[in-house]
Formats: C-alpha cells, sequence, structure tokens
C-alpha cells in the first residue's frame, strides 16, 4: 500500500497545481470526491477538468470517492491539505477531526486552500472565516492556510510565485513553508491568520467590483481608485476583527487584490466583466466551471461589517449587483453618489 506523506482532499485547479509542486519533493496523494474523476486523472496523469496544461510527476497518485480508503491513508499523514470551496471546509474540518488517528490529531498539520468567508448558516448568524470554523468544529487541530498572490494555472507552469504560510503555530507554519519553498515558490511565514483569511476573501469581492469597472470601460482612473478604496474597506474590516494592518499591505492584502483585480485568469474578476457584458448571475457562474468565491462570500462581508460598525460601500454595492437590487451601471453610480469622506 502506498504511503504518500502529504494528502490533498479536493482535486480542482488549485489543489492539483500545489500537489504537483508538492510532488516535486515527495509522494502526494490527490483525492477528488468524484471516483471516476480520480481514476482518469490516474490513468492520464493530468487533471482534464481543472488543470489541463499541467502534466503530473511521478510521485504524484490520484485516488477517490471512497472516504474509508481517504482515512487509511492518513494514518501515515505528515501533512493534510484541504484544497476545496469555503463551502467544504467545515464538513472536512469536522470528519478531519474525527478521521486523523487519535495520537496524532493534535499535530499533524491540517492547512486549507480557500479563500473565503462561509455563506451565513441562518439569517442572524453570521458566517466565519476558516480559522474560525476550525476553532468551531476541530479545535484540537494543528491548523494553517496558506493564502497570497497565486493563479492555480502560473504556479503548474512552474512560474514564480510568493504565498503566505499563515498559522498561530510555528510548527504548522514551519510545515507549510518546508513543504513548497524553493527556486518557484517563495514561502512566508506570517501569524496573523485573521488579516491573512480577511484580504484573502476581501479580494474576491473587490475583484467582481474591478470587473464590472473595466467590463464597462469606466477607465484605469476608476480602477486605481477602486483598488485603492478596496484596500481601505478590506484593512478596517481586517483591524475590527483583530488582525495586524501592515498585514494588508503585504502579499495577502494588497498583493493579492492587485493580482485578483487585475488579472484575467481570475474566475472573481471574470464575474464581474460578465455582469458588465449583461449575463445574469447564474449565467456568469455557469460559465466559469470554477469557483468564484466572491459571490459567495460578499454578503457575509457586508454582514460581519454592519455587525462591527464598520464601513465598506464597495462590498455593499456588489451585495446589491448579485442580489440584482442595482444592475451594473447603478451599482457604480451609486458608489459615486455618496457623500464626501476624509480619505
Ligand atoms: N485557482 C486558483 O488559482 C486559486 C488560487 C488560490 C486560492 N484558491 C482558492 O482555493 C479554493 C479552491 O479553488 P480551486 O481553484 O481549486 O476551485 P475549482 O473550482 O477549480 O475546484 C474545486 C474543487 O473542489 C471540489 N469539491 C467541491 N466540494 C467538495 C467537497 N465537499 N469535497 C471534496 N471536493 C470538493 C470540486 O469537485 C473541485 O474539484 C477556493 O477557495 C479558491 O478561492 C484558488
Ligand atoms: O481566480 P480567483 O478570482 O479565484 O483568484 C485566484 C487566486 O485567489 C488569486 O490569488
Amino acid at each position: 500500500m502506498a504511503r504518500e506523506p502529504v494528502i490533498f482532499i479536493g482535486a480542482g485547479a488549485w489543489g492539483t497545481a500545489l500537489a504537483i509542486a508538492a510532488a516535486q519533493r515527495q509522494p502526494v496523494l490527490l483525492w477528488a470526491r468524484d471516483a471516476a474523476q480520480a481514476a482518469q486523472m490516474q490513468a492520464q496523469r493530468v487533471n482534464a477538468r481543472y488543470l489541463p496544461a499541467a502534466p503530473w510527476p511521478p510521485a504524484l497518485r490520484a485516488a477517490g470517492g471512497d472516504v474509508a480508503a481517504l482515512q487509511d491513508a492518513l494514518v501515515h499523514a505528515e501533512l493534510v491539505v484541504v484544497a476545496t470551496p469555503m463551502a467544504a471546509l467545515r464538513p472536512w474540518l469536522v470528519w478531519l477531526g474525527q478521521a486523523l488517528p487519535a495520537a496524532r490529531r493534535t499535530h499533524v498539520p491540517v492547512a486549507w486552500l480557500c479563500k473565503g468567508f462561509e455563506r451565513a448558516q441562518t439569517a442572524s448568524g453570521v458566517g466565519l472565516l476558516g480559522h474560525e470554523v476550525a476553532a468551531e468544529v476541530a479545535p484540537h487541530l494543528a491548523v494553517g492556510v496558506l493564502s497570497g498572490p497565486s493563479f492555480a494555472q502560473e504556479v503548474a507552469a512552474g512560474l514564480p510565485t510568493a504565498l503566505v504560510a499563515a498559522s498561530r503555530s510555528p510548527v504548522v507554519r514551519q510545515a507549510l513553508v518546508a513543504a513548497w519553498h524553493g527556486p518557484a515558490l517563495r514561502l512566508y511565514a506570517n501569524d496573523d491568520v485573521v488579516g491573512v483569511e480577511v484580504g484573502g476573501a476581501v479580494k474576491n469581492v473587490m475583484a467582481i467590483a474591478t470587473g464590472l469597472c473595466d467590463g464597462l470601460a469606466l477607465g484605469h482612473n476608476a480602477r486605481a481608485a477602486l483598488i485603492t478604496r478596496g484596500l481601505a474597506e478590506m484593512t478596517r474590516l481586517g483591524v475590527a476583527l483583530g488582525a495586524r494592518a501592515e498585514t494588508f499591505m503585504g502579499l495577502s492584502g494588497l498583493g493579492d487584490l492587485v493580482l485578483t483585480a487585475t488579472g484575467d485568469l481570475s474566475r472573481n474578476r471574470q464575474v464581474g466583466l460578465m455582469l458588465a457584458r449583461g449575463l445574469t448571475l447564474a449565467q456568469a457562474v455557469a460559465s466559469l466551471g470554477h469557483v468564484a468565491e466572491g459571490v459567495y462570500s460578499a454578503r457575509t462581508v457586508a454582514q460581519r461589517a454592519r455587525v462591527l460598525g464598520v464601513r465598506m460601500p464597495i462590498t455593499d454595492a456588489v451585495v446589491a449587483l448579485l442580489d440584482g437590487t442595482l444592475q451594473p451601471r447603478e451599482a457604480l453610480a451609486h458608489l459615486m453618489a455618496r457623500d464626501p469622506v476624509a480619505e
């Protein structure tokens, strides 16, 4: 039986790209929930559905469908990466909290790649960030998050990329750095998990706004204004949630905001561009074939901001756009019509 020390749960674009990168130095198991997709990937040595241009190294193995087999593989795991959309993080953390062997549960690092807030579970409840979900459902796990400006296709092509490994545990930060840091991928450790997660979630909402702005051909001045004011919104929310302000000037804040708001590989930016062209939200989401987390996080970002008394007018405009209460041009006009405030 194979004994891979690194296990990825979820075989989309980003999980596959980072699994390929990790498999340059140690055996990696990429587990897909769809058994047929796993079998196809294993036979073809490529993820044809989610990352077709990236051939697999020999040390990467695919498996899927069977959770019992995944549980067996955990016996030898030294690092577990949850590579699903945010919506699936909670159930997987619940499962890992039980499924990891009892003797190893508190020290095998469990990291996630998701960038978002959960959708609120109830009308009155608030949606959570990944580390808040972990604290709620599996507080005994040793957890962390990978973030930073990184398109899967570029990482898979071996292009230079800098990531952030965030955790309150120095052991987890070190394990994440050791798994990937090398000539193509540079990893920076950060203990400000709140700041790193808020940056990763809010930049997706801002990328929808910037895509909309560019799709309506409103010009470079407007784009620069949205990015800058978006950074201000992100920082205000993060600081109110306990983050350090300087984290937002780093890779997981400004860095990822600039990449996602301006790079056409961004699925969130593409949602904004498509809405500007007159597609409905359902059409835009369906045509992507990949998750655009900003669509699901925007309402929660606005909700968390409201609870904390934080002003987030761009986020509010994106929520109104996604809800269909404002049309694209109205959403941007709404922003420009606000009363003057100090910068
Ligand atoms: N693609 C990127 O460049 C990139 C970069 C950095 C971060 N991220 C973040 O990583 C996360 C995943 O993004 P992606 O690009 O891989 O998405 P994707 O849409 O390409 O793939 C998502 C994958 O998750 C799987 N999945 C969904 N629910 C699942 C569940 N309950 N159990 C197991 N698998 C499940 C899907 O089958 C699919 O394979 C997102 O939160 C995204 O914001 C993506
Ligand atoms: O394609 P997006 O918009 O999900 O962005 C991907 C990454 O998060 C960019 O860092």
